[in-house]
């Protein structure tokens, strides 16, 4: 069965990584999928080629997610392509690993201002799209475990994803009115670009693995299912929710 069929989705981040798997996997439920990027030409041309291989139509739009422009641009360009929004997966972010004490104050406004305020500024101009189209929506963010607990080296990056875990449930209250629905997921520890050189650290990652009880790091496809779900009308009665999509690392405490 396929969930987003005749669906226009836009995804934040999808030239690699989780964006990417979100954005094949709608793909795969049958919609016409638009991905922002900052700057990996080659890897969103690649993705689009991806998307359309599967029949569906695609389009990458580059832009800074920090800058609000950015996030007008996207929807208008997936509108004037696609005709329409239905779902958005905000998901664009970075995490440059660094100690608390001597973090560089560049470091932390730009993780602020890519993470948090790129989030709100792509959430409000696709909710702003659903409302002119007046047919309700779906918004995904892309939050993490890291809204509900620590890490030494990102003081500057889980704060950021706590506030947008709590701007889904916000947005929740506010577009609920109009039929958007607004959930997030939250990811454990997953494969991707972000945090290669973290990884390479074989200690540290078997630790982190240790805590899994599935027993593995998670691939950037292990979100996809979850992204979809939470996208399509299978979830039509659930907002301002929070979906875990880690292994079952967080409730491993002993
Ligand atoms: N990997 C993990 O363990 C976890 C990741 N997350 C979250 O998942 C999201 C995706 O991360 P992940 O897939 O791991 O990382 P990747 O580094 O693989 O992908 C990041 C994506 O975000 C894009 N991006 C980065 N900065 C900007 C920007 N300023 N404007 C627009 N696009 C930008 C990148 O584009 P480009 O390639 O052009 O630079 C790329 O498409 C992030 O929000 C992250 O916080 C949450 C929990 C765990
Ligand atoms: C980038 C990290 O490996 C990753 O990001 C998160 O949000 C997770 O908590 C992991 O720490």
């Amino acid at each position: 069965m396929k969930l987003l069929e005749g669906k226009t989705v836009l995804v934040t981040g999808g030239s690699t990584g989780i964006g990417r798997a979100a954005a094949i996997g709608a793909a795969q439920h049958g919609a016409n999928v638009a991905i922002n990027y900052a700057s990996s030409d080659d890897k969103a041309a690649s993705c689009v080629a991806e998307i359309e291989a599967l029949g569906q139509r695609g389009l990458a739009v580059k832009g800074d997610v920090a800058l609000p422009e950015s996030a007008t641009d996207f929807v208008n360009k997936a509108v004037e392509a696609f005709g329409r929004v239905d779902v958005m997966v905000s998901n664009a972010g970075i995490c440059p690993f660094h100690a608390f004490l001597d973090m560089p104050v560049e470091t932390v406004d730009r993780t602020f201002r890519v993470n948090l305020h790129g989030a709100y500024y792509m959430v409000q101009a696709a909710a702003n799209q659903m409302v002119r189209q007046g047919q309700g929506g779906a918004i995904v963010a892309v939050s993490s475990i890291s809204a509900l607990v620590g890490g030494e080296f990102q003081t500057h990056y889980t704060p950021t994803k706590a506030g947008v875990h709590s701007l889904m449930q916000s947005a929740a209250i506010a577009l609920g009115k109009y039929g958007i629905r607004c959930n997030s997921v939250l990811p454990g520890t997953i494969l991707t670009e972000i945090n290669k050189e973290d990884l390479a650290d074989q200690d540290k990652r078997d630790r982190m693995t240790a805590r899994i009880p599935l027993g593995r790091l998670g691939e950037s496809e292990d979100l996809a299912g979850p992204i979809v779900f939470l996208a399509s009308d299978m979830a039509a009665y659930v907002t301002g929710a929070a979906l875990l999509v880690d292994g079952g690392a967080f409730v491993n405490l002993q």
